[in-house]
């Protein structure tokens, strides 16, 4: 009997047995995945393994050859197109370019899935709710009425960002969001979505070949390889694995440095917090938040 999958608990997105295939091309065969609820999940692979067309596999826009995807309780899978898929709503999703319409200015992007989903949403709550999106992917408010070419690369991903929010997903799909950023725009970047993880409770789903990325705010990583998710589990947990693609991406000269940083940034927030603690046990031993400097005496 087939195994009954169940995404409406803790497992918001499953995939089971897919196949998908581009003319003699098998992109995937038998590929399997659980999602959990709450988490931040990387997924890599090398070039070409098929990472992007199982994002658009999940969200509907590949229909597999084979195989058996759930999403929030509705099978992706049956689905004619997506116009069916009466859950599209409850995702946002970031693609590789931003995918930004380029004559409309950054609120009226944001304001594209609103005016879809909820024609009924007038004007001036429209505009405010794009207003807050983009505050929230960390633009500043002149940014709304700017368009994609006045924008940096790293601006216009906030503003795909502001867009995939704009609808209050539950799930964040993201296709390697911090690919031609700077280093310090992608940790900016990835400090952003790990705040909108935590305060939103949002699941996320993350293509990235940033190492640095994984490390700092990926709960699991999925590895893709021989047209499978071959691993998925904590970094260290991938590390006791023997296969050699994962020792070779993870213990490389790129993966070693990765880890070094992030054992120095750990190292750092623990410095942080022990002088936090330091300096909130001294404030609560002072009677009050007043330092009395006159010379004695004359107090
Ligand atoms: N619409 C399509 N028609 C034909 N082949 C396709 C199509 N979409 C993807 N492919 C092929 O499927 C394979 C997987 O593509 P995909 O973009 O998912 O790879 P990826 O793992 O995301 O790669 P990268 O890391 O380089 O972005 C590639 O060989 C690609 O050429």
């Amino acid at each position: 009997m087939a195994e009954h999958l169940d995404s409406t608990g803790d497992f918001p997105i499953r995939v089971r047995g897919v196949k998908n295939v581009f003319g003699e091309h098998v992109v995937h065969d038998g590929l399997d995945l659980d999602v959990r609820r709450g988490e931040i999940i990387g997924v890599v692979g090398g070039s070409g393994t098929g990472k992007s067309v199982l994002m658009r596999s999940i969200i509907g826009l590949q229909i597999p050859a084979e195989g058996e995807i759930e999403v929030l309780g509705s099978t992706i899978t049956d689905a004619r197109d997506d116009e069916d898929i009466d859950i599209r709503s409850r995702w946002g999703v970031l693609f590789q370019g931003g995918a930004l319409f380029s004559t409309l200015t950054v609120a009226e992007n944001v304001e594209v899935p609103l005016r879809e989903f909820y024609p009924e949403i007038g004007d001036e709550l429209r505009h405010e709710i794009a207003r807050y999106k983009v505050l929230l992917s960390g633009l500043p408010a002149e940014a709304t009425s700017k368009f994609p070419s006045e924008l940096s690369g790293g601006m216009k991903k906030r503003a795909g960002l502001a867009r995939a929010l704009a609808l209050d997903p539950e799930l964040l799909f993201l296709d390697e969001p911090t690919a031609g950023l700077d280093p310090i725009g992608a940790a900016a970047f990835d400090s952003l979505i790990k705040g909108l993880q935590q305060t939103l409770g949002l699941t996320v789903f993350l293509i990235t070949h940033d190492l640095d990325t994984l490390y700092e705010i990926c709960d699991r990583v999925a590895v893709i390889a021989d047209k499978k998710v071959i691993a998925v589990g904590t970094i260290p947990e991938l590390l006791a694995t023997d296969h050699p693609w994962i020792q070779e991406y993870f213990n490389g000269p790129r993966g070693r440095a990765a880890k070094d940083a992030q054992n120095r940034n750990d190292a750092a927030k623990d410095a942080q917090n022990r002088n936090d603690a330091a300096r909130d046990a001294q404030d609560r031993n002072a009677p009050t938040g007043v330092v009395d400097n006159r010379p004695a005496g004359q107090a």
